[in-house]
């Protein structure tokens, strides 16, 4: 029997069974390892990136049942070990010359304040003295040249002995490329994969970074295959999930976060957006300012409990505040626009927070 069946022939069985969270291939995901054919008997290791995974045994019976559909399979062993993302080697990823450090800024869901909390984390720590890229790759809602007051500006192409290099945009001391530079804001635009993963790969290698301290990529939100090609593509030196209070404790956080530790990419916490909300204009009280005042409207303490459950950090809680999205739709960020105020404060020192987690992971 050993002759017909093979390794291959039995990652291609395993190819359809998905890990039911991340409703992704356990193989793509690399889940799957250490696949050995002996006569009819059929053993591999299922990785997981916990032990305690809720769901090994339906995960395991998936494997099984795929696998004993092969005609000569006899007897399917599964072996269930666990890898924390720090274990994990990433053979297959390249990295950028000269950059140091690639972050993702990602979300469950969209319009949770993904790109602001982005553009000003850049800007802050490019405000700290650092060197910034950024990559704009959500396809659905590319709204960081609008933020970074980059809304006319085009990528310049140059011919070059190696290739196509394109010169970013600059402003507020980040460098940046955009999907909506190459798209028509009128036109709905319906990517296909191979095109997609061209282009990420194009803003990632084909782009004249220079030496960059950070290169922080807006994700596409949710866990697609666009966010998959990107943690695939290269080294991620971390991850940091946006979220609103409402949204905290869905799935959706609970997804990105696992998408992030199965591909190996330590995730340095969550930010909790639109946290509370202080009423702009209200007169001085003889108690104070009612400024001061903060307005809990989708209750408090969610974005901690959720953190401590995920086992992550609170990186911060901005507030909604008016002044930030005019802000972002004026193109100066909230750090550079009004760093006094509540949400460039809280912005400010996520930066600082993320700043100081990368160069402990480095450590580690
Ligand atoms: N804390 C806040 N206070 C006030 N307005 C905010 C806040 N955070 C985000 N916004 C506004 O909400 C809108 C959506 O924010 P943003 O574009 O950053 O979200 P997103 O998650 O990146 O969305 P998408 O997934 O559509 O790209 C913007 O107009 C932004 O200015």
């Amino acid at each position: 029997m050993s002759d017909i069946l093979e390794v291959s022939t039995i990652l291609e069985v395993l190819r359809p069974v998905q890990d039911p969270e991340l409703r992704k291939s356990l193989v793509e995901l690399n889940m799957i390892r250490n696949v050995k054919v002996d006569a009819g008997n059929v053993s591999f290791t299922l990785v997981l990136t916990t032990p305690a995974c809720p769901l090994r045994e339906f995960i395991v019976e998936d494997c099984q049942k795929a696998v004993k559909k092969l005609p000569g399979v006899t007897d399917v062993k599964v072996d269930v070990t666990a890898e924390t993302p720090q274990q994990k080697s990433l053979p297959d990823r390249t990295g950028i010359a000269g950059v140091k450090n690639i972050l993702a800024v990602s979300s469950g869901k969209g319009g949770v304040g993904k790109s602001t909390v982005a553009v000003n984390v850049a800007v802050a720590l490019a405000q700290a003295g650092a060197k910034v890229g950024m990559i704009d790759a959500d396809i659905y809602g590319p709204n960081v040249p609008t933020m970074l007051g980059l809304s006319e500006a085009r990528v310049v192409v140059r011919q070059t002995p190696q290739g196509e290099i394109l010169e970013p945009a600059f402003n507020h001391g980040v460098k940046m490329v955009s999907m909506g530079f190459l798209i028509d804001k009128d036109q709905p635009v319906i990517w296909r994969g191979p095109m997609l993963n061209g282009i990420i790969r194009q803003f990632l290698y084909q782009v004249e970074w220079g030496e960059l301290d950070y290169l922080i990529v807006d994700m596409p939100p949710g866990t697609g295959d666009a966010q998959l090609t990107l943690v695939q593509a290269v080294p991620m030196a971390g991850a940091v999930i946006v979220t609103t209070p409402q949204n905290v404790a869905l799935l959706d956080s609970r997804k990105g976060l696992k998408m992030f530790q199965q591909m190996g990419v330590p995730v340095l916490g969550i930010v909790e957006n639109m946290s509370y909300f202080i009423p702009p204009d209200l007169p001085d009280t003889p108690n104070g300012t009612l400024r001061d005042r903060q307005y809990d409207i989708f209750g408090s303490g969610g974005g901690e409990k959720t953190a401590a459950e995920l086992g992550v950090s609170l990186l911060g809680c901005i507030p909604l505040e008016i002044a930030l999205r005019e802000s972002g739709d004026r193109g100066i960020p909230i750090v550079a626009a009004d760093p006094d105020s509540a949400s460039a404060k809280a912005l400010t020192q996520i930066a600082q927070q993320i700043a100081a987690k990368v160069s402990i992971a480095a450590l580690a």
